[in-house]
């Protein structure tokens, strides 16, 4: 069964809890920014793995020194959905290891 989109308020009500987490209604996103580059491609890798451990996947897009991750649920039409903010928690448990701000 598909997993139901949350509204834009309760979206930005889960968004309260992740500092630097923005939405457009259609997805949530953030930016991290790095010292250098090979951590922010490492955390890449890092996010694969959670990724693939949930069954969820982001877009990511890997710059320099910043990493941006853009995520919602095809499977709910493109919405944001509590898999989004489960995954948006688990980058920001390793988010810190990797130096990322
Ligand atoms: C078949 C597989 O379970 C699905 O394609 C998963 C994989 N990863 C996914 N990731 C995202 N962001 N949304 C999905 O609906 C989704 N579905």
């Amino acid at each position: 069964m598909a997993p139901e989109a949350l509204s834009r308020q309760q979206t930005e009500e889960a968004l309260a809890g992740l500092p630097g987490w923005t939405t457009d209604g259609e997805s949530i996103s953030r930016t991290y920014s790095f010292a250098k580059h090979l951590p922010a491609a490492a955390m890449v890798v890092h996010v694969a793995a959670i990724q693939e451990e949930l069954n969820h996947h982001s877009e990511m897009s890997l710059g320099y020194s910043k990493l941006s991750v853009t995520v919602n649920t095809h499977s709910a039409g493109g919405k944001v959905t509590d898999k989004d903010v489960q995954l948006a928690r688990r980058i920001e448990e390793i988010a810190p290891g990797h130096g990322a701000s």
